[in-house]
């Protein structure tokens, strides 16, 4: 379960962003007061353009940055004040974090496994496992710089399942894949959600979203505009598709903020 309360995260922004973002304010509100749940056996998708916000919230439920304001709990443990236990509980992936180009797959993982606490014995059935639902068997001894992009996304999944956490957060997973390794993916995901795994995505792919996200929190410029299953989005918004809604909240957005 993961449960966010008024969550705002504000960069301080350097001079040279200041430039890059064509502001004279050094403060950037990436996260404007979002509340949101996410429970297990669920897979909520966060779906918003660039810079909405999706990886500064994906992070802060990650441990990986402090909210400024508000709170998360992830299992019941608050990701400031407890965030050993949520670091225990989670599986987390971002695009920025690269694995070592020098290192294999296979050691990568019983690295990592090692770093989790794992038995030799454990870290073996989770590797086989894993590496051949992600068909990285055969691939698994090659340096990570001589791999395709979309065979170091999934050993990147694959190191960051090998606990098999309870809660499991995915910063668009499938972007950069073809559609046969996206769909291995979103495979997993659900099959995770069946085993009653909380999943939480970040996206902007409105197909994957719509056929994948039992719940879509649609974040625009930082603010939850709207929440709910792909139905109650669209009955909401009167469209017949996620993209039309998002476009829909989008065109209000922008009109509230002129
Ligand atoms: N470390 C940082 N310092 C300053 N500003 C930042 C930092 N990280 C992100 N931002 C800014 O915060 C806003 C939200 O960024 P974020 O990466 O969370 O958005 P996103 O929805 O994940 O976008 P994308 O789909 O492009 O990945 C953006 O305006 C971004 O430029």
């Amino acid at each position: 379960m993961i449960q966010i309360n008024e969550l705002t995260k504000i960069y301080k922004l350097t001079k040279k962003q200041m430039m890059e973002h064509k502001t004279k304010k050094n403060m950037m509100k990436a996260v404007d007061n979002i509340s949101l749940t996410a429970k297990p056996g669920e897979i909520y998708g966060l779906l918003g353009p660039n810079g909405a916000g999706k990886t500064t919230a994906l992070r802060c439920i990650s441990t990986l940055l402090k909210p400024t304001e508000g709170e998360i709990k992830v299992c019941g443990y608050d990701t400031v004040k407890d965030s050993e236990n949520v670091r225990k509980k989670i599986g987390f992936l971002t695009n920025e974090i690269k694995l070592d180009p020098q290192f294999s797959p296979r050691y990568m993982f019983d690295f990592f496994g090692k770093l989790r606490g794992l038995d030799e014995e454990t870290i073996k059935q989770r590797r086989e496992k894993l590496f051949a639902y992600f068909g990285i068997n055969g691939f698994e001894d090659k340096k990570i710089n001589e791999l395709s992009s979309g065979m170091k996304q999934k050993a990147s999944i694959a190191v960051s399942l090998i606990h098999d956490p309870e809660v499991i957060i995915f910063d668009e997973p499938t972007t950069g894949l073809d559609i046969v390794t996206a769909r291995s993916v979103t495979d997993y995901l659900k099959l995770m959600k069946d085993q009653g795994k909380t999943v939480i995505i970040s996206t902007h792919i409105m197909t994957e979203a719509e056929k994948l996200c039992d719940k879509i929190g649609i974040i625009i410029k930082g603010q939850l505009t709207l929440e709910g299953s792909l139905e109650e989005i669209l009955s909401e918004t009167n469209t017949k598709d996620l993209e039309d809604a998002f476009f829909e909240l989008y065109k209000q957005h922008n009109k509230e903020e002129a």
